[in-house]
């Protein structure tokens, strides 16, 4: 005979006690002010960058600068790391904004022709 001692209690995925509902909830309240201000610093960055997108337009300057770019990319690369982020990962967010951003410079100077 085996010495079972029947059977014991399972953590329910469905129904997971108070204590871990609770650091759940404390979690993603976190998690809904991160993702707040990071809404409200893209915004405050597009506002910024639309003003350079008409400054370039106004003197027929290029929507893109990749010797910038390249800086930007080797700056946050090197934050990313200290603070313990996938440079990679912080790479591909910044190329993703920055595509968004040079696509809104080619609408300007499209504007301005
Ligand atoms: C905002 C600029 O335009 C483009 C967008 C950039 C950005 O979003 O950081 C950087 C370089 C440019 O390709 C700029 O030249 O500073």
């Amino acid at each position: 005979m085996s010495e079972s001692t029947g059977p014991q209690p399972q953590p329910s995925p469905s129904q997971p006690d108070d204590s871990v509902r609770a650091e759940l909830t404390r979690l993603r309240e976190s998690i809904d002010n991160i993702d707040a201000a990071v809404v409200h610093m893209l915004a405050e960055r597009f506002k910024c960058t639309q003003q350079v997108g008409v400054l370039k337009a106004l003197h027929q300057l290029p929507p893109a600068d990749p010797d910038r770019e390249a800086r930007q990319i080797a700056r946050l690369r090197e934050l990313a790391g200290s603070a313990k982020l996938d440079p990679a990962f912080a790479e591909k967010l910044l190329n993703f904004i920055i595509a968004e951003v040079i696509r809104h410079h080619e609408t300007i100077a499209d504007g301005a022709r």
